[in-house]
């Protein structure tokens, strides 16, 4: 099965220092959580549907090579006529077919592949292996496979509620009253809900867990079905019922990822001056919208401009301003968390962010690697049960583990503006879901002016 991002290891990248404020312009790609669900949705629709402005980058391109491989149509077509042309790559059209076994189907370290797909699987007809990477395989997915068990998939896997496992689908899942535990991911009831409309009976899904994060990505795929025609009932916190039905073909333009903003909005605060971020939508769904409000508590004044979103960090640390702590419950948006503990890392004052304790099933522990960085950093993270404590102590560069995880590289990047020679040791991982972040993020410190 699929090796990890990187069989060698790469060079280092020194995370560019910042020389003054800057005056930051950002126009970022769009966004893979509503991508990889559009993917779905247009894979199980009643006709073609073209999904433009869509996300290139591993996480998509990990989906797309999944559909195809059960037998969707899906090719790169141009804009539309008179549409400017996508900087990031081609729009994309996907034509539903019949869909067949697809054998082995690698979800690299993709939630979003690992938890959407297997339900879509089952109503093809044929054998599939879900598996990814290394480190993948021990990403949660207990619900998942016994969700898939208790909707009558015979599912062949080692109990270790984890990939791989197999299971040969029938072309149809009865569906119904279903309940799952989604504590330890979103994901688990978002991959449910999308395919549900294809199921005889549709999914009346409960969650039975004692907690329930992301909740803005579960509105996210509550709303993409409405979109498409699905009627979504949702009589109680933790309780959606999905009635059985068509799946609209519909063309739908990607908001670009405003969760992939963090960084850079944030960089503002640490370095000073301006950072424009482009295009952002006036109503969403993606929680990196939170950062409107968010990052205001670390003393950012935000505007809009048009389209677009100005994040003004003022003088920043570099300016010799000083960061506050903060205390937040991060529940609604623990992929926001990265950046946000890299701020607190660099505050004079101590912060607390809780939450997030389920981030330990990420692309890695970040509980332990966000502690682990910042604290061989000469920094001082304590792990909590749901999350972090951050007291204030001066850094030093040194190295900065991204272990495989994007954005665990990017905090190293907003916490190497203002701490010399902070050594991320595989930036190239950040292609999960930016593959353009080194060019991006050294046009914005290049924005930076000395003394100004
Ligand atoms: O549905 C999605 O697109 C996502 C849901 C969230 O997962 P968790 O609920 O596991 O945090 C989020 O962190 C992830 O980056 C993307
Ligand atoms: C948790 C994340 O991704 P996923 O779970 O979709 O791999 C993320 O992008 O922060």
């Amino acid at each position: 099965m699929a090796e990890s991002t990187h069989s060698h290891r790469p060079d280092p990248w020194i995370a560019p220092l910042a020389r003054g404020p800057l005056r930051g312009d950002v126009a970022l790609p769009g966004s893979k959580s509503l991508t990889n669900r559009e993917l779905v949705l247009a894979a199980l629709a009643d006709g073609p549907s073209t999904i433009r402005l869509p996300l290139h980058s591993r996480d998509s391109a990990l989906m797309v090579a999944a559909l195809r491989q059960l037998g969707v149509g899906i090719d790169e077509v141009d804009p539309a006529p008179g549409a400017a042309p996508n900087p990031y790559g081609p729009d994309l059209r996907v034509t539903p077919a019949p869909m067949h076994g697809g054998g082995a189907v690698d979800c690299g370290l993709a939630g979003t592949v690992m938890r959407f797909l297997p339900p879509l699987a089952a109503l093809a007809t044929g054998p599939v292996t879900i598996d990814g990477d290394p480190y993948a395989r021990k990403r949660p997915m207990g619900a998942v496979i016994q969700a898939l068990v208790d909707l009558g998939v015979d599912v062949t896997d080692d109990g270790d509620g984890a990939m791989p496992f197999s299971f040969t689908g029938t072309g149809a899942v009865r569906g119904g009253a279903l309940s799952i535990d989604a504590s330890a991911s979103s994901q688990f009831v978002s991959g449910l809900l999308l395919s549900a409309p294809r199921f005889d009976e549709g999914l009346h899904l409960v969650h039975v867990g004692d907690r329930l994060p992301s909740l803005p990505h579960i509105d996210m795929t509550v709303a993409a079905l409405r979109a498409r025609g699905v009627r979504v009932d949702q009589p109680a916190v933790g309780e959606w019922v999905v009635h059985p039905g068509p799946i609209a073909a519909r063309d739908v333009t990607i908001e670009p990822d405003l969760s992939n903003a963090a960084p850079f909005a944030a960089a503002a605060l640490v370095a000073g001056g301006t950072v424009r971020i482009r295009t952002w939508p006036t109503a969403t769904t993606q929680v990196g919208a939170d950062l409107e409000t968010l990052l205001p508590l670390w003393g950012a004044t935000v505007t809009r401009d048009g389209e677009d979103l100005v994040f003004d960090g003022g003088v920043g640390v570099v300016g010799g301003a000083s960061l506050p702590g903060v205390t937040l419950d991060l529940s609604r948006g623990g992929e926001l968390a990265p950046a946000l503990v890299a701020l607190a890392a660099l505050a004079d004052e101590p912060s607390e962010i809780t939450g997030i304790g389920h981030l330990r099933g990420h692309e890695t522990d970040r509980l332990a690697a966000l502690a682990a960085d910042v604290n061989r950093s000469g920094g001082s993270v304590q792990e909590l049960d749901d999350g972090l404590r951050i007291t204030p102590a001066p850094l030093h560069g040194g190295g900065w583990a991204a272990y495989d995880d994007h954005r665990m590289a990017t905090a190293g990047a907003l916490v190497g503006l203002v701490v010399d020679g902070v050594a991320v040791d595989d930036i190239g991982c950040t292609a999960k879901t930016l593959p353009q972040f080194p060019g991006l993020w050294a046009d914005l410190v290049a924005t930076g002016t000395k003394g100004a």
